[in-house]
């Protein structure tokens, strides 16, 4: 495939069905190497629907139009599967850890499971704690899931999700199972750990507070459109949209005043 843009994604005039309803209209939005993009819209806005149409998953919503640029490779959103989400050099972080992880089985068992699977078994112990040290987890002992707080079991998941050295990570809601502090030390250590490994994010969010905090960009999508999508600085500032408007200036509902120093929680 011939380089047609500089973007690692873009995606273009893309719209999906559900049994006839339409959930996504005309959607077009990029997301550059190494950078963090916001998704955020309010519930049924059709974020999850967007990103299962990205990730090749055309179940319940249909694409009917649109196509996608990634890593150089075009993919015509209706009816091409013929490249799979995982091929697609995506990493997909699931809403909720516990969607992710066995309650029977040790940590320690799941994650040798995690590094097969991600065909890694080239990764040396040192490395595999490296990996694991960066976003703040630490030995699994004999411990089984339930054994860590939620937080770090999202970032087990999250651990999964880079194993296989993906170039795009999509966090699916990533902190809608925690509470504020938990959820942007969490991100503060996923961040860190792709801007080292130059790893660009996709996060899909309803809280606009954490996603302004994070994301470079920011889409604003409600009912299946993209109202705006720009610049954090910059929409935060001035959104040009009523929606837009209407979530900045109820964005610290639940974050303000919040101080992250110094404080852990593992
Ligand atoms: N399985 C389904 N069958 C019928 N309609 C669906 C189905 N899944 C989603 N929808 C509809 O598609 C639209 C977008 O849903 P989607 O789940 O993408 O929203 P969302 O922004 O992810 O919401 P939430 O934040 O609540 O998860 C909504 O109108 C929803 O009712």
């Amino acid at each position: 495939m011939s380089k047609t843009n500089s973007s690692l994604l873009s995606v273009s005039n893309l719209s999906a069905n559900i049994g006839g309803q339409i959930v996504l209209s005309d959607i077009s939005l990029d997301v550059q190497h190494g950078e963090c993009v916001a998704i955020v819209g309010g519930s049924g806005a059709g974020k999850s629907c967007l990103l299962r149409c990205i990730m090749g998953l055309y179940k319940p919503a249909k694409p009917t139009s649109g196509q996608m640029i990634f890593a150089d490779q075009m993919i015509q959103l209706v009816n091409d599967r013929s490249v799979r989400s995982a091929d697609r050099g995506f990493a997909f972080v699931p809403q909720n850890p516990q969607a992710g992880l066995d309650p029977l089985k040790r940590l320690t068992v799941q994650w040798k499971q995690a590094v097969r699977c991600a065909n890694r078994g080239d990764m040396s112990k040192e490395e595999q704690s490296e990996l694991l040290g960066s976003l703040g987890l630490p030995d699994f002992g004999k411990c089984y899931p339930h054994e860590w707080s939620q937080g770090m079991q999202q970032r087990l998941l999250i651990a999964f999700a880079l194993l296989a050295r993906p170039k795009l990570l999509i966090l699916d809601e990533p902190t809608s199972a925690l509470d504020p502090l938990i959820a942007a030390q969490t991100i503060t250590r996923v961040m860190a750990h792709a801007k080292e490994h130059d790893i660009a994010t996709l996060i899909v969010t309803h809280d606009l507070a954490l996603a302004a905090r994070f994301a470079n960009r920011l889409a604003i999508l409600s009912a299946g459109k993209i109202e705006e999508f720009g610049s954090t600085a910059k929409l935060m500032e001035a959104p040009s949209s009523d929606y837009g408007k209407l979530l900045v200036s109820n964005r610290y509902w639940s974050h303000e005043g919040q101080s992250l120093e110094g404080a852990e929680v593992c």
